[in-house]
């Protein structure tokens, strides 16, 4: 079993996506595969001479494994995933033609192929590539026909190329048009992918995590140190006499304190901390890799930058303060218990007189 999983690792890599991208290098190697064997058909069939059987394969076959070797070693050359479609869609267009041309009796079969090259672009080029691609592919069919039309018509007779060729236009033009729907389409799903995350993870008022976020974040750290055993602590904040800013300035100008809070909290935070609104005026700030002390550090720069901190829509005198409990999250414990005890100690401060920062 683990050998079989080495070997998939091996041969079709680590990481999901190019995991993905070797699925469609498998596919086009199924597709190629089972031309080939057309190919080998027609031949022992004596429809193909052995010379040009032998040489497409040969090409087919090579073919196959420089995408191969291209697509596995194209993150580390640094060469874009649609730079390595689009040189592959040309192949396989150039040589489903030249099976086209090569094959006998069967050659009708290789028309499909040329709307599936395009299938197989849909998520890795642009609409206006593919729409390019298309129009190249039917203007080399268009060649190869009347090539073979001039060269002997009496075995390709105008009228049946004539058909093949409208009805595979036709079935590129609308297999074109699906993949620039599906590009759109796509476009669209991931912008609404990130709309969604950002709702969720976000407070609409202050831009700040939201309490799922947080909690979210909350277990990803504690499955980090559980490995690491760094020091982490957590801290909740409460804005002092806040009602009475609603009461007295209403709850537009209450709004403006929570976002202004917001703005100038995190202006005051370390890249790895993570500012989040806990809830109505409550705050929880989430500190890794920080010893209580340096904590309690951050948190008073905050508490000075705060009560600095201009406000429109209210009284310039009024300044505001808030009150904070920082805890360290012992190894082992659960992050709900240090929050548990920050809250403890944020409501001795409020009980102390508000406008500090206490240890639990
Ligand atoms: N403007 C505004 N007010 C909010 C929001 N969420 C909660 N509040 C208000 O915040 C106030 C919190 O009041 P209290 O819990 O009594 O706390 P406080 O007045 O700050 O008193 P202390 O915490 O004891 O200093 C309540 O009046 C809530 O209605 C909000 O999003 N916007």
């Amino acid at each position: 079993m683990r050998l079989l999983q080495t070997l998939t690792r091996l041969v079709f890599g680590a990481t999901p996506k190019m995991r993905r991208v070797m699925a469609y290098w498998a596919s086009t190697a199924l597709v190629y595969g089972f031309c080939l064997t057309i190919v080998a058909h027609e031949q022992a069939a004596g429809a193909v001479p052995a010379s040009q059987a032998n040489l497409v394969t040969a090409l087919g076959v090579a073919s196959l494994l420089v995408f191969y070797i291209l697509l596995r070693c194209a993150p580390r050359l640094n060469i874009a995933n649609w730079k390595l479609a689009l040189r592959q869609a040309q192949f396989a267009i150039i040589f489903d033609l030249v099976l086209y041309a090569v094959l006998d009796t069967l050659r009708g079969a290789m028309l499909i192929g040329l709307p599936v090259v395009i299938v197989f672009c849909a998520f890795s080029l642009r609409p206006r590539q593919t729409v390019v691609l298309s129009a190249c592919a039917v203007a080399g069919l268009a060649a190869t026909m009347t090539a073979l039309v001039l060269s002997n018509p009496a075995h390709y007779p105008l009228y049946n190329e004539c058909v093949y060729f409208a009805l595979t236009t036709f079935g590129m033009v609308s297999v074109t048009a699906i993949t620039g729907e599906l590009h759109r389409l796509r476009g669209q799903l991931v912008e609404a992918v990130d709309t969604i995350r950002t709702l969720a993870t976000t407070d609409e008022l202050t831009l700040l995590a939201n309490r799922r976020h947080m909690n979210d974040l909350l277990a990803l750290e504690q499955s980090r140190r559980a490995a690491s055993r760094q020091h982490v602590c957590v801290a909740l904040i409460d804005i002092d006499f806040f009602k009475a800013i609603n009461d007295k300035f209403g709850h537009a100008a209450g709004d403006a304190v929570l976002k202004s809070f917001a703005r100038e909290a995190g202006a005051t935070l370390r890249s790895g901390d993570t500012l989040a609104r806990w809830g109505g005026e409550e705050f929880l700030l989430l500190m890794p890799d920080t010893r209580l002390d340096e904590a309690t550090a951050v948190i008073e720069r905050m508490a000075a930058r705060i009560a600095a901190m201009p406000v429109a829509d209210i009284d310039p005198s009024v300044r505001i303060t808030f009150s904070a409990g920082v805890a360290a999250s012992l190894p082992l414990e659960r992050f709900d218990q240090a929050i548990h005890r920050a809250d403890e100690a944020m409501y001795r401060a409020k009980a102390n007189g508000r406008n500090c920062v206490l240890a639990a």
